[in-house]
């Protein structure tokens, strides 16, 4: 579960702002992340679990959380149930989650590395369409580089067929799901698309069956 000092460092950040969140201690780094998938907002993305070893990714770089968020193409095709399966039956805990129509200044936050690529203006828009997106946060041992594997590479031309992006994606520019790609950016993400209220703490049933190490 969420080590208390990782929660509380998480919801500081909700509640403060992404600045804010990008100050939980390196320590304190769970082995997860957060992700949005879908519609557009990337939370895609996932989340967060507690850890007494923090890992976080190599070479990472800042990306929608997992956070983990389900672009708009994911919500228009129908695949929101399925994108969601994968990370549940994988073991991985639902935090939160919830549709919406990001504002242009979410989106343009949200995909703030990249504005100086020749696709941004079009991304934002994309995001934005009006079609929602679905943005989650999940939680689980290594759900940061679990939750990129299970979204395939961001061109579907190199994503493994298993994956999301595999098995229902042709196009980069339509690739239907974010997933944060780092602990800070997953923390960053799950600041600008979440309040801290929203973070759900429970256990689920098979929680220790299926995180436990030995
Ligand atoms: N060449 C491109 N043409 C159009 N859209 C692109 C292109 N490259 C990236 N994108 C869009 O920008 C998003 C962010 O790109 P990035 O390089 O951060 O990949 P990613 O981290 O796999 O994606 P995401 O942040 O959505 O999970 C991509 O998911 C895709 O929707």
């Amino acid at each position: 579960m969420f080590a208390n000092s990782v929660r509380a460092g998480l919801r500081a950040a909700s509640r403060s702002s992404v600045r804010a969140m990008s100050t939980l201690p390196a320590r304190s780094a769970p082995r997860f992340g957060a992700g949005i998938a879908a519609g557009a907002a990337v939370a895609g993305y996932a989340m967060y679990e507690a850890s007494k070893n923090p890992v976080l990714l190599e070479g990472a770089k800042t990306i929608a959380g997992e956070k983990g968020t389900i672009k708009p193409d994911g919500v228009s095709r129908q695949l929101v149930g399925k994108i969601v399966s994968r990370f549940e039956e994988r073991g991985y805990k639902l935090v939160a989650i919830k549709s919406l129509t990001p504002s242009p200044a979410l989106a343009k936050e949200h995909y703030s590395d990249l504005a100086s690529r020749p696709f941004y203006a079009g991304l934002v828009k994309y995001i934005t369409s009006g079609t929602p997106v679905v943005a989650m946060v999940w939680e689980g041992k290594d759900v940061i580089r679990q939750g990129r594997r299970i979204v395939g590479a961001t061109n579907p031309l190199e994503s493994d067929p298993g994956s999301v992006r595999g098995q229902y994606a042709v196009s980069v520019g339509r690739n239907l799901i974010h997933a944060s790609d780092s602990f800070d950016a997953a923390t960053k993400e799950i600041g600008l698309w979440f309040d801290s209220a929203e973070l759900a703490e429970y256990e689920p049933t098979a929680w220790g069956w299926v995180m436990a190490d030995n």
